[in-house]
């Protein structure tokens, strides 16, 4: 079973501290959420995770390995929060580039691939081009899928269809997500880290979502 280990993660933009004491594990077979209010660094995290963006010091492993760039060698795939895919290219073209070919058949089932396959992106609506560009990244090679912002654009049937698949990936594969419609966040992971004030709290129940401050308790 392999698992990602984050350690002593540190970041500072311009003398201001974002992340000063990051630790979180993921197994394969396990989504963590990751929750946190707006500018706390989930974005940053993903990022330093995955090897495109630089910590002031950080600790990252899969299975003990030390893994210096997490993008090399398809060890983990990223979902950035804006659209990646190139606009004018066909989606099955894409598709066959990006999608691991052991997870195609489950691939190719998926409505928004079925239904626009031989479309290109810029067709695409933006919660259409949401919905396969995390579904390109979930099918990808990597052991390790980070998310960031996944449901953003989809609406909510699409969300809950969207929850099982990612659910079925993580029996292959260790995903951490992040986004802000946390109900689909707590529906979808094993686990909930909240970051705040730079540091990384294991939630043991969701009512501590309201201790820390990330829910007002008033929903
Ligand atoms: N390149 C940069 N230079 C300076 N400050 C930055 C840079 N990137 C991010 N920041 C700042 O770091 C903080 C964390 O940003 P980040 O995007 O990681 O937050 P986030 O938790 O993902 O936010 P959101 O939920 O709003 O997307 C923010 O205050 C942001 O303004």
């Amino acid at each position: 079973m392999n698992y990602l280990k984050v350690d002593s993660v540190a970041l500072a933009f311009n003398g201001r501290n974002i992340l000063q004491s990051v630790y979180l594990n993921c197994r394969q077979g396990e989504v963590i959420g990751l929750l946190g209010r707006n500018g706390c660094g989930k974005s940053s995290l993903l990022k330093i995770i995955f090897g495109t963006l630089n910590a002031d010091h950080k600790y990252v492993s899969i299975n003990d390995e030390f893994i210096h760039k997490g993008y090399l060698n398809n060890r983990i795939a990223y979902l950035p929060q804006h659209n990646y895919l190139p606009a004018g290219v066909k989606i099955e073209k894409l598709a066959r580039i990006l999608v691991d070919p052991k997870l195609w058949d489950d691939f190719i089932q998926i409505p928004v691939y079925r239904n626009k396959f031989n479309k290109t992106i810029s067709s695409l609506s933006g919660g259409e081009l949401r919905q396969l560009e995390t579904m390109i990244i979930i099918h990808s090679r990597a052991e390790f899928i980070l998310l960031d912002e996944p449901f953003t654009h989809i609406s909510p049937i699409q969300a809950d269809e969207f929850k099982p698949v990612i659910r079925a990936c993580a029996k292959h594969k260790g995903i951490i997500v992040t986004d802000h419609q946390y109900h689909n966040i707590l529906d979808v992971s094993d686990k909930i880290i909240l970051l705040t004030d730079g540091v990384t709290k294991h939630l043991t129940n969701h009512e501590e979502l309201i201790t820390y401050g990330y829910l007002s308790g008033i929903n």
